[in-house]
């Protein structure tokens, strides 16, 4: 019998990506790049702002003309997408929003805070409190030319997208798509839309773990496929996966049953196992292996829950790590449970909770593993070390960020 190990999920994790090879990189436009995930860092190719440009729209004037009564002559405009025209001493220039400052100015007041006429403003009251640089961004205030914008591993997106498009990157290096395959495994799986007897069941897991999978740019699940209990078709299978594929997650069979065929089918296709059995609930049977490539091979236990706290915990980080993210797991938040219960597990425990719209967390009774019915009433899980009671605070996985 496999003793199960005694490493933390973290150390499990740790110890697989270690030996996970990051796929290669690949040039796409910016255009296509949303969700992905960087290959090399972004540099600002000028100042950003590039010269000094006004947040308001409004007027430029120098410093010594505030506090003046009578009416300051207005010399020109600086309108947006132009260059600047020449500067009149003792004159305003009216400014709009983003069009450059010039030197001989020393702030901008806004035009509510002006009386307008054609050719001259009055300055309101509201403008005795401006100070110089009032209003005014300063050339290179977010970033001087050269400087790192954003750090290889970085995921495009929206607003890192934003930085790439102004400094001018229309191409970026990034890694190229995870291609991913799920197998579901069990002689006793059908299709959703299939007419079960009492001794079949439809398979949920394929379905959960796409749908944990979903959404991110940077993967791609190329097919979930069912395969019935039969070590050789099982290993045959899982081969050809391993070969057209960069990763593969596989459900069931990766227990102590006489149809567990999961383990030898890894063995079959060389793949090294780095664990097999931690001590977690749910989700103990679960193993991670690698293939001489630096593929994963990750065999999550059968039961739903424990087939998708299993994804969720362990899969999503190493696929990250493969895919190049620098954040591949970041520290999950920490909540407070209302209502904790006295009961201690030798476990690192993964409870379903869920949220109220307090921001409350409260435990989801469970009837265990098989019980996919208290994960549909789910938020997420708390993860609580062996022998650890009490409230918490303890980290928080949502199901899907
Ligand atoms: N003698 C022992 N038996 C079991 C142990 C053990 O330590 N000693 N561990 C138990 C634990 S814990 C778990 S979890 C399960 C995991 O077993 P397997 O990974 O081998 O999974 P299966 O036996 O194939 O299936 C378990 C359960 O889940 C249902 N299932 C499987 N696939 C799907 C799917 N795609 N969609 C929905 N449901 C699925 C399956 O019908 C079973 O009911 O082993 C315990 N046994
Ligand atoms: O560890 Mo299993 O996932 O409890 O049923």
């Amino acid at each position: 019998m496999i003793e199960k190990s005694e490493k933390t999920p973290d150390q499990a994790i740790a110890e697989l990506a270690g030996r996970i090879a990051p796929v290669a990189s690949e040039t796409i436009s910016l255009a296509n790049a949303s969700g992905r995930i960087l290959s090399q860092p972004i540099h600002a190719d000028r100042d950003s702002p590039a010269a000094d440009v006004s947040a308001m729209d409004g007027y430029a004037i120098r410093l010594d003309d505030l506090g003046r009564d009578e009416p300051l002559p207005v010399s020109g405009e600086i309108a947006p997408g132009h260059p600047t025209p020449d500067v009149q001493p003792g004159h305003a220039m009216r400014v709009f929003t983003g069009g450059i400052v010039p030197q001989d100015y020393d702030l901008v007041v806004k035009r509510e805070e002006t009386q307008e006429s054609p050719e001259s403003i009055r300055l309101l009251p509201a403008t005795a409190n401006c100070r110089k640089g009032e209003n005014i961004r300063r050339q290179g205030e977010n970033a001087s030319q050269g400087s790192a914008i954003l750090q290889a591993g970085t995921t495009l997106h929206a607003g890192a997208i934003a930085a790439t498009a102004n400094f001018g990157a229309s191409e970026v290096h990034v890694s190229r798509v995870l291609k991913i395959t799920i197998l579901v495994t069990g002689d006793e799986l059908h299709d959703v839309d299939a007419e079960v007897q009492p001794w079949q069941l439809r398979d949920s897991n394929g379905p959960t773990l796409n749908a944990l999978l979903s959404g991110k740019n940077w993967l791609h699940v190329r097919c979930v496929d069912r395969v019935v209990d039969n070590q050789q078709g099982l290993a045959e299978r899982l081969a050809a996966a391993i070969e057209d594929s960069d990763a593969v997650i596989l459900t069931g069979g990766v227990s102590m049953g006489d149809y567990d065929f999961v383990p030898d089918a890894i063995g079959q296709n060389d793949g090294e196992v780095i664990f097999h059995r931690l001590p977690i609930r749910p989700g103990k049977p679960i193993l991670g292996a690698v293939t001489a490539a630096g593929k994963p091979i990750i065999g999550l236990p059968g039961n739903p829950v424990s087939a998708a706290v299993g994804c969720r915990r362990f899969v999503l980080p190493l696929l990250s790590r493969q895919a190049g993210k620098r954040d591949w797991l970041p520290p999950a938040p920490r909540v407070m449970l209302d209502d904790p219960g006295t009961r201690t597990l030798p476990l690192h425990w993964f409870r379903l909770v869920q949220i109220d719209d307090q921001g409350g967390v409260s435990l989801v009774p469970s009837k265990g593993s098989g019980d996919l019915v208290s994960m549909a009433a789910s938020d997420g899980f708390t993860e609580q070390p062996p022998n650890s009671t009490g409230p918490g605070p303890w980290p928080f996985w949502r199901w899907q960020d």
